[in-house]
């Protein structure tokens, strides 16, 4: 278990955070701009001083009233949006001059396996300028790895590289969290990250927690920002269950229904996890016939929000998990849409995060 608690106060901001979070897995640090999303990542790493601070990975407490452990001595691995490499040495210069620092006893991370882990064996030669963005940051995750942290902590790691070196880094994140059993606490703007990444979910508001719990939870809940936002969005678990190759679609079991979706890569029982966009899904009473859309699916409808403008939020229950459908106040209306009430959804678009 990580937990901690940290007050501080810089100029008009008041931060004030409380936590317990899962000390395996990545952990979402989500929350509009100025919310206090880095001041809170800076007090654990020690780089800011609190007004008041505790903070305890394991059972192991780095800071309290009566201790407070200086920001070198935390085994923490810092990746921030920038590397921040230096560029007069080559990438294994660069990964040397950190793992030189950590007594040897203390190593538990080779050389070899944070080059491995994060694909960079043929770049260690080349100096940071005759690298693209992704594989910088890809050599700033290996040097944060031979720090031997217990945890790693990631600023925005993504926030200034394109579309595809995200894909590819998220993927190599991924590895290194679940390879060396790392917590990890990650900071994003960005939905799909929240969604494709994090197994736990902590949501900032005005330096508060506003909540915090798995994600596909906290996106499905109607008194959270999340679901009024207009990118709004459900995460089901599923399993491959088909490959249907003449048709270029894969058939993906949720509980007991059944999903299409563009022929994935994965072998059948893969566990995948699914993503819906709210606006995606459109409701009717009656199961639609001669329609183009594959996924219709059943659902009894959970709860309705109204937020009094154009949109209704309807959260339906889909065997045991549920699904976020953003429909107008106007057909909310005309259906007469209550709770209880069983419905199909239509769901024009999923996506493998
Ligand atoms: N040195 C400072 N003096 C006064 N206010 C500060 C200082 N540093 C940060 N702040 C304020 O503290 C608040 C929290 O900043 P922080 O950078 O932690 O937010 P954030 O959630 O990480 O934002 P973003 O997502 O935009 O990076 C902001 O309102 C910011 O203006």
């Amino acid at each position: 278990m990580i937990s901690g608690h940290y007050q501080h106060r810089l100029g008009e901001f008041q931060l004030d955070a409380c936590f317990e979070l899962p000390a395996t897995g990545i952990t979402a640090l989500f929350g509009p701009s100025g919310c206090g999303k880095t001041t809170l990542l800076r007090c654990i790493a020690g780089l800011q001083q609190a007004d008041y601070g505790q903070f305890s990975l394991g059972g192991q407490c780095w800071q309290d009233q009566n201790q407070c452990m200086p920001s070198w001595q935390r085994p923490i691995g810092y990746v921030f949006q920038e590397a921040g490499l230096f560029p007069h040495l080559s990438v294994a210069g660069n990964l040397r001059y950190g793992y030189r620092r950590i007594a040897v006893e203390e190593r538990r991370i080779t050389l070899e396996e944070a080059v491995e882990a994060t694909g960079i064996g043929h770049l260690l030669a080349r100096r940071p300028a005759h690298l693209s963005g992704g594989e910088r940051q890809r050599v700033a995750l290996a040097r944060a790895l031979l720090t031997s942290p217990r945890m790693l902590l990631c600023d925005e790691p993504l926030a200034a590289l394109d579309h595809q070196a995200k894909e590819q880094l998220m993927g190599y994140l991924q590895q290194v969290v679940d390879e060396f059993r790392l917590p990890c606490l990650y900071v994003t703007h960005a939905p799909h990250e929240v969604a494709r990444l994090a197994s736990h979910l902590l949501l900032l508001q005005q330096g508060r927690v506003l909540a915090s719990g798995v994600p596909a939870q906290l996106l499905t809940r109607l008194d959270l920002p999340l679901s009024q936002r207009h990118d709004a969005e459900s995460l089901l678990q599923g399993v491959v269950a088909e490959q249907q190759a003449g048709f270029g679609l894969s058939r993906v079991r949720c509980d007991d229904i059944d999903l299409f979706l563009p022929q994935l890569q994965h072998r059948n029982g893969s566990p995948v996890r699914v993503q819906i966009l709210a606006r995606d899904v459109s409701l009717t009473l009656e199961r639609p016939r001669d329609s183009s859309i594959l996924n219709i699916l059943p659902c009894q409808i959970d709860a309705l929000h109204n937020n009094g403008q154009t949109y209704a939020l309807v959260r339906l229950n889909l065997g045991s998990q549920q699904l976020l459908a953003r429909i107008t106040q106007l057909s909310a209306w005309q259906l007469a849409l209550q709770p209880g009430q069983q419905v199909f959804a239509q769901i024009k678009g999923v996506a493998l995060v």
